[in-house]
Parts: structure tokens; C-alpha cells; sequence
């Protein structure tokens, strides 16, 4: 059951020197709304609004808890979402905000059964404020549906990967696949499609714009490589890689990078071992890394470490190709912590690839090369370390700003193929594929 009221118009008694008084606002008559389905504690939740002179004070009550905000009137203007503040195919803001007058006030403010409906003095445009539009600023609950359940692993994983079947992701009309496999990615880092055609590279290249288009950089777009330094890079190497994430050279690093082993063909004259799997006799085994997990780690054994390792901002580069050198635009550290919330954001880790590490004011090289040395340590763990042999059909997808990834040498001809794709297509697909869009949007856009 909804109750409404409607303000009387907002009225403004001039005083002396016409500074309008702030005259005692009645508050809107309180909105009760139903407990709406999914409220953490489905219990009732109360809205008033009252206006006052320089916006609207809007108080939440749900149960015990009582959270109020005040949404400045030029703010809720500038929020109008109206048909034609809107631009409707492209959801693009369609009006000058520096064009409304910065005083602006409301004529009159009506609660509704779904919303507030305000009429704005001056040109007497009308906006209506849904009440979950609201509600998202009273901070009540900020768990946005995009708060995500990480599940850390170490070798333990191996049991257990997650994976989805190709067929199940590439089944026309079917988003359950691609919703599965970007929350799958947004959950544990990485995820295998299992069963994919490996005659040609073509299938994986499917699989991967299924998620978002591919990365172009340097190396090309969609790659598909065998250890014969086409590039220069020991990627296109046999040598063993120790676990690192790839492009941290980038002012925005790859956001997911994929593999699929197409084929290893045993050095000429050499004949395939008459073991199983060949590759076990070959080596090229894959290492992946829980960057995370690897985090926590440190964070509980050496905060000071942690500290280090996320304060000292380094260089990067790739330069080995001719004429390309590449370098982000400012220093990073190795663990990025978001700025707002502290939490762990990004892992930038490829000791081949680092420049020299800095003298600052308040960590030396060598305090950053022990914090450095510790985080290398638990990279090596037994129990940190997933190590896989890949096979053909089976693509590894993975968060190249979570998973760490490596290999062990090898010997003969490995071919592999795969890609990379920017975080924010792959952050966009997994939304749109996992969530409605409208809570989407009013994630987004604020
Ligand atoms: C393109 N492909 C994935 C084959 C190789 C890329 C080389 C990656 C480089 N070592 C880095 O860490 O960024
Ligand atoms: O060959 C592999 O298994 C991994 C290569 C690699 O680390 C890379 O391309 O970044």
C-alpha cells in the first residue's frame, strides 16, 4: 500500500534584504512501501521527503535503521532523466547542465506511488525520481549486484576447474553459456572451455568474440604462436616463464588474455613419447596463479610487504620489437588497491618486464626488493601454484588483472593461439549477461 502527498507549492517569504527565509518546510507525508522482494531483511521501508531550501532531505527508514541524505536540487536537476534530458536510443545526457540555473528550485514536489514527480521553477520542467533512484542514496545498502563473491584457489583448484562446455556457450539464442562463462571469470579469475574444435585456430577465435572483440596491440590481434621469436619477446620462446601477468606495460593492461595449445610436436628426429600424453614428456606445462589469493597471503604474513608492494609506483616497458616501445603512462605499483574502497583492484606482476626500481623518500630498492622477494616466494609456493598440462579443445580464458600466468620449458613445436580482451568489454558483457539492465544502469551511471 503506497501512500502520497503532495507539498503545498514551496512557498519563499521574502525577508528584509529579500534573502528568502527558510521557511518550515512540512515533510511529504512518509512513503511506506511494501517490503520489496530481495530486501535483506524484508522488513517495511519508509521514505520522507522534505524539501528544503537548497534540496531535498530525504530520510530512509527500515527498521531500526535510519539513513538520510540530501540531494541537492541542481544535483536531482542535472539527474533528470526524462525523455528529453535523455537522449532514449543512446542513454547519453541530451541538455547543457551548465545552461540550468545554478540556483534552481523546486515549484512543486509530489510523492507517487512509484516515485517523486518535481516541477522546477524557471522554464516549469518536470522530473520524476523512481524511488529505487532514491533509495540508492541513502546509502542503505551499497552492495551493488556487482559486488562480487571472489573464490580464491591454489593448487587445490585442479579438482574442481571451473569450465563450461563449448557446445553450452556457443548454442545460438543461448546467453546462458556467455553468462555463465563471464561469471565463472568474475568468480575464480579464470575458466576452461572444454570441447572446442582444434583443427584451425577459427572455433577459439569464436569463443573469445563471444565474450567481447579482440584486443589489437602490438603483437596483432587474435595470435597464434610456436617458439620462433616472430616477435621479441621470450613469449615466443621455449624458455620457462615464471608467473606474471602480460601487457604490464600498459596504462591499461589486458583485461582477460586466453590460450588453447593447438598442437606439440616433438623435436625431428625425436619421436613422440609413447607415454600418454606427449607433452608431459615434451614440457611447455601451464602455470596459473591466484593473484588474489596470493595478495591475502602476503597481506596476512607481511603487511609491511603488502604496504610496499602497493605504495612504490615502477616502471614498466616493452621494447624489444624495433621501433616499438612501449611504457605506461605513469608508474604502477604491483598491487593497485582502488582508491576509494582500499581493496585489492589489479595485479601488475612481470619481473622481466619491470624497469629499475626507483629511489624514493620513503622506501629504498632494497626494502622493495625484500617486500618483492617475499610476494616472488609465495608466487612459488607448492599450494599457490595451479600447474596444468593444456590440451587440445581445452581454451583457458583468464583475468589477466587477477591470475598470474606462466609455463615450464619445453622442447619440440607447440603451437598456441589466443587472444586478448579489454577489461571493460569483458566487465560489460559479463553485466549484461548477468544482471538486468536496469540495475545495470543505475550502477553505472552513478
Ligand atoms: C601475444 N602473446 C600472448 C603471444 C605474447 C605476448 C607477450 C607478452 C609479454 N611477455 C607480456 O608479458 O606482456
Ligand atoms: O606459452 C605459454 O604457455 C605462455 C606464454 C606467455 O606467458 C605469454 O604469452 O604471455
Amino acid at each position: 500500500m503506497f501512500a502520497g502527498a503532495v507539498l503545498r507549492s514551496v512557498s519563499r517569504s521574502a525577508t528584509a534584504g529579500g534573502t528568502p527565509r527558510a521557511a518550515t518546510r512540512p515533510i511529504l507525508r512518509g512513503l511506506s512501501t511494501a517490503a520489496q522482494p530481495g530486501q535483506p531483511d524484508g522488513s517495511r521501508y519508509d521514505v520522507d521527503v522534505q524539501v528544503l531550501p537548497d534540496g531535498l532531505q530525504i530520510k530512509g527508514i527500515r527498521g531500526n535503521s535510519v539513513k538520510r541524505e540530501k540531494l541537492p536540487h541542481f544535483w536531482l536537476r542535472d539527474n533528470c532523466r526524462c525523455q528529453k534530458c535523455v537522449h532514449q536510443q543512446t542513454l547519453q545526457r541530451n541538455f547543457n547542465t551548465f545552461a540550468i540555473s545554478e540556483d534552481i528550485k523546486p515549484d512543486q514536489v509530489k510523492t507517487e506511488p512509484d516515485g517523486v514527480r518535481v516541477k522546477w521553477d524557471g522554464d516549469g520542467h518536470e522530473s520524476f525520481y523512481p524511488w529505487k533512484f532514491i533509495k540508492h542514496y541513502l546509502r542503505h545498502d551499497h552492495r551493488s549486484p556487482e559486488d562480487v563473491e571472489f573464490h580464491y584457489w591454489g593448487s587445490d583448484i585442479a579438482v574442481n576447474r571451473p569450465a563450461v562446455s563449448y557446445n553450452d556457450l556457443m548454442a545460438p539464442e543461448n546467453e546462458s553459456g556467455i553468462a555463465r562463462l563471464t561469471n565463472l571469470i568474475r568468480e575464480y579469475g579464470f575458466v576452461f572451455v572444454d570441447g572446442t574444435p582444434f583443427g584451425t585456430p577459427d572455433a577459439t577465435k569464436r569463443v573469445l568474440e563471444k565474450i567481447a572483440f579482440i584486443r589489437e596491440t602490438h603483437y596483432g590481434g587474435f595470435y597464434d604462436f610456436i617458439p620462433d621469436l616472430a616477435m621479441a619477446d621470450t613469449a615466443y620462446t621455449n624458455i620457462a616463464l615464471p608467473a606474471h601477468t602480460d601487457t604490464t606495460y600498459f596504462s591499461d593492461p589486458a583485461g582477460l588474455q586466453a590460450f588453447h595449445m593447438l598442437s606439440h610436436e616433438a623435436p625431428p628426429g625425436q619421436s613422440a613419447s609413447a607415454s600418454a600424453s606427449p607433452d608431459e614428456e615434451l614440457g611447455g606445462k601451464s602455470l596459473l596463479v591466484d593473484g588474489f589469493h596470493a595478495a591475502n597471503i602476503l597481506l596476512e604474513e607481511d603487511p609491511a610487504a603488502y604496504a610496499i608492494l602497493s605504495r612504490v609506483r615502477l616502471p614498466w616497458h616493452a621494447s624489444g620489437n624495433e621501433g616499438i616501445t612501449i611504457s605506461p603512462d605513469k608508474r604502477y605499483p604491483v598491487l593497485e588497491l582502488d582508491g576509494a574502497t582500499g581493496k585489492l583492484a589489479r595485479v601488475r606482476w612481470n619481473n622481466d618486464d619491470r624497469g629499475v626500481v626507483p629511489f624514493t623518500d620513503d622506501v629504498s630498492p632494497t626494502q622493495w626488493y625484500a617486500a618483492a622477494r617475499k610476494w616472488d616466494g609465495i608466487l612459488r609456493r607448492p599450494d599457490v601454484e595451479y600447474w596444468v598440462q593444456l590440451k587440445p579443445g581445452q581454451v583457458l580464458i583468464f583475468d589477466n588483472w587477477r591470475v598470474m600466468h606462466g609455463r615450464s620449458a619445453f622442447e619440440g613445436r607447440r603451437r598456441m593461439c589466443g587472444a586478448y580482451i579489454n577489461r571493460d568489454d569483458f566487465i560489460s558483457r559479463w553485466r549484461n549477461t548477468n544482471f538486468p539492465r536496469e540495475a545495470i544502469l543505475s550502477q553505472v551511471v552513478g
